[in-house]
């Protein structure tokens, strides 16, 4: 198996911040719901390390939500052992259960007659921990995921949109700090490009707070983008692979694999590339409230058609055009409008995405705590993905036609049962 980030930051010391996850290890977990014939999650050996993001993915009713839910005994086992931090769960009470581990599910699931803050501060609540520490504990996961507390902190989830309930959701499941997420297709229900922004949203949290994240989703290249490790999975939650995205786009294990990643995976490569892989350009900025005037005097010295408006704390908040600025005194607030950004951990595909729902032929780009670095530009993006897809066919030219089980990255599969029964590669991963 490959090296994580993780795996690297460790052996090399290069550590940010320290990993506040902890190892999550499934021995021999089973479960078998009522009446049913063929057990929903057949003995499951799986370990995942602390301070990293394992992401279940599989065909429908292969296991995954059933598998994640074992973890916190949303659903209890029929067999096995589940063991956070080396601690079997079963032993563990329920409130200390949701001290360990966070869950955020699809659209947030938030309750509609509680506030922003009573939503998040649910779990500190029946930790008893005191008012005050709840208060500013809210303030500061709303900062964290990019709400500003002073104007979300009392609305009601109605009064939000869909990407805010998320966020919320999100702060909500990170409110007891535990070292444990999980998540259920948490991004399913927002569109494109909002989930773009969450996505980048929870790696940039990721990476300050090294938790230990577990997510379903049904979506590939989601998989690819948020996961250290991705556990493929065929009905009875059958290991098929546990590897990196970047070994299972290069080998995948068997047809099944292959056949899940899908057509193209060696363009899914690309998907590997990110905003940090780019240079990006440093076109004229401006803070809010600053001279108008100035600011276009030094758009007009450096030959930029648009200025970019950063706040007090370098978050840009517009990106005006010069005409605009000509009939203003001050750089002014945007208010409410939200601005579309990338985090240099997106991936290519995703900059791609947001700049042609921009008309300035570039994204904006920012760092940890949404902090502005940049602007990643059409070319060099273009550039970048042919040199990519040159260096990719020259590797598949080099390793020859032979892949896993006969099958090419990419070429097309013959009919398969989804079930993985027809299939003759062993599962592989169990236990890695
Ligand atoms: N409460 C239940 N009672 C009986 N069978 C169940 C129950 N919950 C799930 N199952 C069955 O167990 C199997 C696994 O379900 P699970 O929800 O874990 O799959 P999944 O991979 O998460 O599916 P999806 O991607 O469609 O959400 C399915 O065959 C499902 O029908």
């Amino acid at each position: 198996m490959s090296e994580t980030v993780a795996e690297r930051q460790q052996s090399t010391g290069e550590v940010d911040n320290p990993i506040t996850g902890i190892d999550i290890d499934l021995v021999g977990v089973t479960k078998r719901y009522p009446g049913q014939k063929r057990a929903a999650v057949e003995p499951i050996d799986l370990h995942i390390p602390a301070g990293e993001i394992a992401i279940f993915i599989g065909p429908s009713g292969c296991g995954k939500t059933t598998s994640l839910k074992m973890i916190n005994r949303l659903i209890e086992p029929s067999g096995g052992k589940i063991l956070l931090g080396g601690e079997d769960s079963t032993t563990v009470n329920e409130n200390e259960l949701r001290r360990k581990i966070g869950y955020v599910i699809q659209g947030g699931s938030l309750f509609p007659h509680l506030t922003v803050a009573d939503n998040i501060g649910l779990v500190p609540g029946l930790l008893k921990w005191d008012k005050k520490r709840i208060s500013d504990r809210v303030d500061e996961l709303l900062e964290l995921v990019s709400l500003d507390p002073k104007r979300y902190r009392n609305r009601y989830p109605r009064e939000l949109s869909g990407g805010q309930q998320q966020r919320v959701g999100v702060a909500r499941g990170l409110a007891a700090d535990p070292p444990v997420i999980l998540m259920d297709e948490p991004f399913g229900a927002v569109d494109p490009i909002t989930r773009q922004r969450l996505q980048d949203e929870l790696m940039s949290i990721q990476e300050e707070l090294r938790k230990t994240i577990v997510c379903v989703t049904h979506d590939i290249d989601e998989a690819i983008k948020l996961g250290d490790r991705i556990l493929i999975l065929a009905e009875g939650a059958q290991i098929q692979q546990y590897d990196t995205p970047e070994a299972i786009l290069a080998a995948p294990a068997n047809d099944f694999v292959a056949d899940f990643v899908g057509a193209g995976s060696s363009l899914k490569q690309l998907s590997l590339s990110r905003v940090s892989d780019i240079e990006l350009s440093q076109p004229t900025t401006a803070t809010i409230g600053e001279s108008a005037a100035d600011a276009l005097s030094r758009a007009q010295t450096n030959r930029d058609k648009a200025v970019i408006v950063l706040d007090s704390r370098r978050r840009p908040r517009d990106w005006v055009w010069l005409r605009e600025l000509k009939s203003q005194d001050r750089i002014t607030d945007p208010g409410d409008d939200e601005i579309n950004t990338v985090d240099r951990r997106a991936t290519l595909n995703d900059a791609l995405d947001t700049m042609l729902a921009d008309s300035h032929a570039g994204a904006i780009v920012t760092g940890r705590r949404d902090e502005y670095l940049g602007v990643i530009n059409f070319e060099k993006v273009t550039e970048h993905m042919v040199a990519t897809t040159a260096q990719v066919q020259a590797e598949q030219e080099e390793s020859g036609p032979d892949q896993p089980n006969g099958t090419q990255p990419g070429q097309d599969q013959p009919d398969q049962d989804q079930t993985g029964q027809d299939q003759q590669g062993e599962p592989q991963g169990a236990g890695a």
